[in-house]
C-alpha cells in the first residue's frame, strides 16, 4: 500500500485512492480538466478514423474491403463525436462508464476488424496498434483500470485475429507480441504515474488548505485574546468600568471633538462618604459589593457618549461631553439623590449610603483634563468639609441655585 504525505492511502496498481469518498472528491476537483482532455482525445480520434478512411481509398480503391473499412471506420468515428458531444454537455461523464467505455471498445473492435478486411497491410497496423495502446494509456486520463482492460482486449484481440485470418511466420507473431507488450507496459507505468502524481498533489493541496485553515483560526483566536487583554488593560476589575488610563484616554478624545465643535464639556468627581467606615464595620467584601452598586448606579445616570471610570479606591469620575455645568448639575443631583434613597441590602438601614460629588467645567483653552479634574476635586472636598453627601460646583460654591445641601 502506497501512502501519500499527509497519510491517504492509494491503490498500488491503479495508484487511485483507496477510500472511495477521497476518490470521489479528488475526481470532483479534477472533473473539468479532465473531462477538456477527454474531449481533446474524442477529437483526435474521431479526426484519425476519418483521416484513414480516406487513406485506405489509394491502397484498396472502392472494393467491397474498402467500404466495409471506411462504414467501421466512420462507426468508430460518429462513436468518438458523440461522446465528445456528451462530456461537454456533462463533464460528469467523465469518469462514468458510458459512453466512454463502450466508444473506446467498439475503436479497438475497428482496430482488431482491420487485420482480417486488409491482411496486405498488417506490417503498418501493428505500429498503428501499438500507438494505440499507448494512446488509451496516456490521452484518456484517469481511468487507468478500464484503459487496461481496453488496451488488453485490442492487444489480445489483434494478436488473435493476426494468428487466425493472416499466415504470419510465428517470429513475426514474436515480435508484434513484444512491440505490443511493450507499449502495454510502458502505457501502463506512465499512466499510473500520472495518477499517482495528480493524487499526491490533491493531497498535499488538501493538507495546505487545512493548515491554513487552523493557521486563520489560531489567528482569529489570538485577535479575541490580544481584544480581551487590551478591554483587561483598560478596565477596572471591581466594577468593570475604565480604569484611569482608559478613562483619560477616551476622556481627552472627547475633550479634543468638544474643542473642535465649540461644546461644553463638564467633570465631575464622585466620592463615597464615610466608606472606611463601611470597611471597618461590614469587611472589605462588602465595601466592594457597595462600590459595584454605586458604579452602576453611575452608569445608569449617564448617556452612552458619557465617559465614567473608577479613579481611586472609592473615587469615581465622569466626563460629560456636550454638557454644559448646568445640565450637570441636573444629573449628578439626580444620582446624588438615588444612591442616597437604595437601600444597601448589606447595611444597616440606619446607615445610608451617600456621595459627595464635585463638578467643574473644561474652561475655554484647556487642552487637558487636569486643571478642570483638580477644580472638581477641590469642589468635591469643599463639599466633604461642608457635611458630605451633596453636589458642588466649583468656583459657584456660595451660588443657591446650584449648591445642594443635604439633598
Ligand atoms: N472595599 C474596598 N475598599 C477600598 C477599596 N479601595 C479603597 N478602599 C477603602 O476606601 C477607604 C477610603 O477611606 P477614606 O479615604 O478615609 O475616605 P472615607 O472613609 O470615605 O471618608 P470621606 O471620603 O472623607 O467621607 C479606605 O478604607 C480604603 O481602604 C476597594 O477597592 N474596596
Amino acid at each position: 500500500m502506497r501512502y501519500t504525505k499527509n497519510g491517504e492511502a492509494m491503490t498500488p496498481w491503479s495508484g487511485e485512492f483507496t477510500n472511495r469518498r477521497q476518490e470521489a472528491a479528488f475526481r470532483r476537483s479534477v472533473r473539468d480538466t479532465t473531462a477538456g482532455l477527454l474531449r481533446a482525445a474524442m477529437l483526435t480520434a474521431a479526426l484519425l478514423f476519418l483521416v484513414l478512411g480516406v487513406a485506405d481509398f489509394p491502397r484498396l480503391g472502392p472494393t467491397d474491403s474498402f467500404f466495409q473499412l471506411l462504414g467501421l471506420r466512420l462507426l468508430a468515428a460518429a462513436g468518438c463525436l458523440l461522446t465528445w458531444w456528451a462530456v461537454r454537455r456533462n463533464p460528469d461523464l467523465t469518469f462514468r462508464f458510458a459512453p466512454l467505455n463502450p466508444v473506446i471498445w467498439l475503436g479497438c473492435t475497428v482496430l482488431i476488424l482491420i487485420v482480417p478486411l486488409g491482411p496486405d497491410t498488417l506490417s503498418t497496423h501493428a505500429p498503428s496498434a501499438a500507438v494505440a495502446v499507448m494512446a488509451l494509456y496516456l490521452f484518456v486520463p484517469n481511468r487507468v483500470p478500464w484503459m487496461v482492460a481496453a488496451s488488453l482486449y485490442l492487444t489480445l484481440g489483434f494478436l488473435a485475429t493476426t494468428a487466425l485470418w493472416v499466415s504470419t511466420p510465428p517470429s513475426v507473431v514474436l515480435v508484434q507480441s513484444l512491440v505490443l507488450g511493450f507499449a502495454n507496459v510502458v502505457g501502463f507505468l506512465s499512466a499510473r504515474r500520472l495518477a499517482r502524481l495528480q493524487r499526491r498533489q490533491y493531497a498535499s493541496l488538501l493538507d495546505e488548505r487545512a493548515y491554513c485553515r487552523r493557521l486563520q483560526g489560531e489567528i482569529r483566536e489570538r485577535a479575541r485574546l490580544e481584544q480581551r487583554l487590551r478591554h483587561m488593560a483598560g478596565t477596572d476589575e471591581l466594577t468593570g468600568l475604565d480604569n484611569r488610563r482608559r478613562f483619560f484616554e477616551r476622556a481627552e478624545h472627547a475633550l479634543h471633538r468638544t474643542q473642535r465643535h465649540g461644546s461644553p464639556m463638564t467633570l465631575c468627581m464622585i466620592d463615597l462618604d464615610h466608606f472606611k467606615t463601611i470597611n471597618d464595620r461590614y469587611g472589605h467584601a462588602v465595601g466592594d459589593r457597595v462600590l459595584v452598586q454605586v458604579a452602576g448606579q453611575c452608569r445608569r445616570h449617564i448617556r452612552d457618549i458619557d465617559i465614567i471610570g473608577r479613579i481611586g479606591g472609592e473615587e469615581f469620575v465622569i466626563a460629560f461631553p456636550d454638557t454644559d455645568l448646568g445640565k450637570a448639575l441636573d444629573i449628578n443631583e439626580r444620582l446624588r439623590r438615588c444612591i442616597e434613597a437604595t437601600p444597601t441590602l448589606e447595611l444597616d438601614v440606619h446607615e445610608p449610603l451617600s456621595v459627595t460629588i464635585g463638578i467643574a467645567c473644561i474652561e475655554p483653552g484647556e487642552t487637558t483634563l487636569t486643571p478642570a479634574l483638580h477644580r472638581a476635586d477641590a469642589a468635591l472636598y469643599r463639599g466633604k468639609a461642608l457635611g458630605r453627601n451633596r453636589v458642588m460646583v466649583h468656583g459657584v460654591e456660595d451660588e443657591p441655585r446650584l449648591v445642594v445641601v443635604d439633598g
